[in-house]
């Protein structure tokens, strides 16, 4: 493709070169660059992509896309832009053929409920017929085949690539979780959303955010990306200030709820173990809706995207099933082992308020008591200070025991983060054991529960990983516990 083609839109001064030049691929990272190829250089959190240039260049780049003033042979064009992870967006929407022209894309942002609502969607979409691909924490997923993606929500030259894919296979949908490190660092921008949903919004990526207003305001620039519908949980405090911000826009506003006055509402709830059932209330009839996990975040998240399937047209016997169909989200109130009243769980609550509504759904249902295994996966600025002394103050009030371990600590010193999180246990009366170890600390929580114990391991859900120093090593949480669980019975 001519790079006058795709440069278009692109805001930029000439430093040197021809404009008349044929590109064959774009990359952000030097180690990917082929022959005939633009390099986007982007100042990173860990490198700065300037200092690749020159690598770049032998690699075969013949057109660099820059933030900064550099030197290069004259052969090669430079391009200097504001902002380089905009431009690459630009220019990759451009040189993938603005693909989300072709495409109904669905955006879904908050800090919790992302992922099981891309897939009670995506489960609807199919039970309609109608071709659905999916990007998220779990992958990519297109005609069944699931790509691992290395962020929740891809850079932009991939998620273009992806979404190109999507239109040569004739899939019509596509729903997405977009993160708020996404939205703020442009790798969803020059994508055309037709419907964005909201789900909830409580602290979390404040390292990045630095406080709830700036993480709020990067989550709702999405709702002024969308041209069809802005979907927004309506009993969310901060759900409210998005409809009040939204609502005299062209998209369509449809809000949903269990408390609150909204659009798509949940009435006649009933609570069990392993599902709700609910009535859910739309403007044109109602229909009783079975979601195969438990307590009030799922009725929401489930609402969320039936909020999202009834406004893009599909009849609500289809919705019925379509939620039905969803057995269980791995890594999402995951059971792995149960006999009678003993349970072990797996569940990704990693943020305050993920693993307080968690622990509540399952107090109802726990007749001894709740034994809970988690770390907190923070930096150790003050805004990681505070996460960890949060989940401290939940695992205090809400589980009978807790083991603190550790989340892929990183590179983040590990006493640190024990400590700072058990001294919110004791000062919340908590009862608690230190194990750093993740693997130790889970089966010493399998050693010491009883028959009627529920033992949830809380943070990880379905990651298989787990990161210490620059190192990622294999960790998987439900063999760990099968193992530990067989070899307690041998005992
Ligand atoms: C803080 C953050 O978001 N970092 C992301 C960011 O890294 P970065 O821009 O800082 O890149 P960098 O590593 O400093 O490198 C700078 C540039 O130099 C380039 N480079 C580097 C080395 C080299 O030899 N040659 C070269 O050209 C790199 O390709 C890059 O373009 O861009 C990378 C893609 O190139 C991301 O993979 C990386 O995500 C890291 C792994 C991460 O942990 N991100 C998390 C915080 C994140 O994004 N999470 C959200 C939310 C998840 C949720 O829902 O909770 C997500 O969407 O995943
Ligand atoms: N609506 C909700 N409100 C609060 N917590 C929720 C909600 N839905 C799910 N959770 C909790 O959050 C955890 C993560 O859920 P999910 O993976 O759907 O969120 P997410 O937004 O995709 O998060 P991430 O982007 O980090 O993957 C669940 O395991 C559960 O403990």
């Amino acid at each position: 493709m001519l790079l006058t083609s795709i440069i278009q839109g692109m805001q930029f001064d000439i430093v040197q070169g021809d404009l008349n030049k044929d590109i064959k691929a774009i990359a952000y990272d030097s180690r990917n660059v082929t022959k005939d190829g633009i390099f986007v250089a982007i100042s990173g959190f860990q490198f700065d992509g300037h200092a690749f240039i020159h690598n770049a260049i032998k690699q075969g780049a013949s057109v660099i896309i820059s933030e900064k003033a550099i030197t290069v042979d004259k052969g090669i064009t430079v391009l200097k832009v504001a902002n380089s992870r905009n431009a690459l967006a630009n220019v990759s929407s451009n040189f993938y053929n603005n693909p989300t022209e072709n495409l109904n894309l669905i955006g879904i942002t908050g800090t919790n409920g992302k992922t099981s609502t891309t897939y009670f969607v995506k489960s609807i979409y199919e039970e309609a017929r109608k071709s659905i691909a999916l990007i998220g924490t779990l992958g990519t997923v297109m005609n069944n085949k699931v790509v691992k993606n290395k962020n929740t929500t891809p850079m932009s030259l991939d998620l273009q690539y992806f979404f190109s894919e999507m239109v040569t296979e004739k899939i019509d949908n596509c729903i997405m979780e977009a993160s708020s490190h996404a939205i703020s660092l442009q790798r969803v921008a020059y994508s055309k959303f037709n419907t964005a949903i909201f789900t909830n919004l409580s602290p979390d990526h404040l390292e990045l955010h630095k406080n709830m207003e700036e993480y709020f305001g990067e989550k709702a620039k999405l709702f002024k990306m969308t041209s069809d519908y802005n979907i927004i949980n309506a009993d969310d405090y901060y759900g409210q200030q998005l409809i009040e911000m939204v609502k005299n826009d062209n998209p369509k506003l449809i809000t949903y709820g269990i408390h609150s006055k909204a659009d798509i509402c949940a009435t006649d709830i009933h609570y069990a173990f392993d599902h709700t059932l609910y009535t859910v209330n739309t403007p044109t009839g109602s229909v009783r809706i079975k979601v195969n996990l438990p307590g009030d975040i799922y009725v929401l998240n489930s609402l969320a995207a039936i909020a999202c399937a009834y406004s893009n047209g599909i009849p609500l016997e289809l919705i019925q099933s379509g939620i039905n169909n969803i057995k269980t989200i791995q890594g999402r109130f995951e059971v792995i082992y149960e006999k009678d009243d003993f349970k072990v769980i797996v569940d990704f609550a990693h943020t305050e308020d993920a693993l307080q509504k968690t622990l509540s759904i399952m107090r109802p249902f726990v007749k001894g008591k709740i034994i809970l295994v988690f770390g907190v996966y923070a930096d150790t600025s003050e805004n990681g200070t505070e996460k960890r002394q949060g989940m401290g103050r939940v695992a205090a009030e809400f589980a009978d025991f807790s083991i603190v371990t550790l989340d892929n600590p990183k590179q983040h010193n590990p006493s640190i983060m024990i400590n700072e999180t058990t001294e919110a246990i004791i000062r919340n009366n908590g009862d608690f054991e230190a194990i750093p170890d993740r693997e130790k600390a889970i089966q010493h929580a399998i050693r010491i529960s009883k028959d009627n114990d529920m033992i949830v391991i809380a943070g990880k859900g379905h990651e298989t990983t787990q990161i210490i120093g620059d190192t990622e090593i294999p960790f998987n949480e439900k063999e760990i516990i099968l193992d530990a669980l067989a070899e307690k019975v041998s005992l």
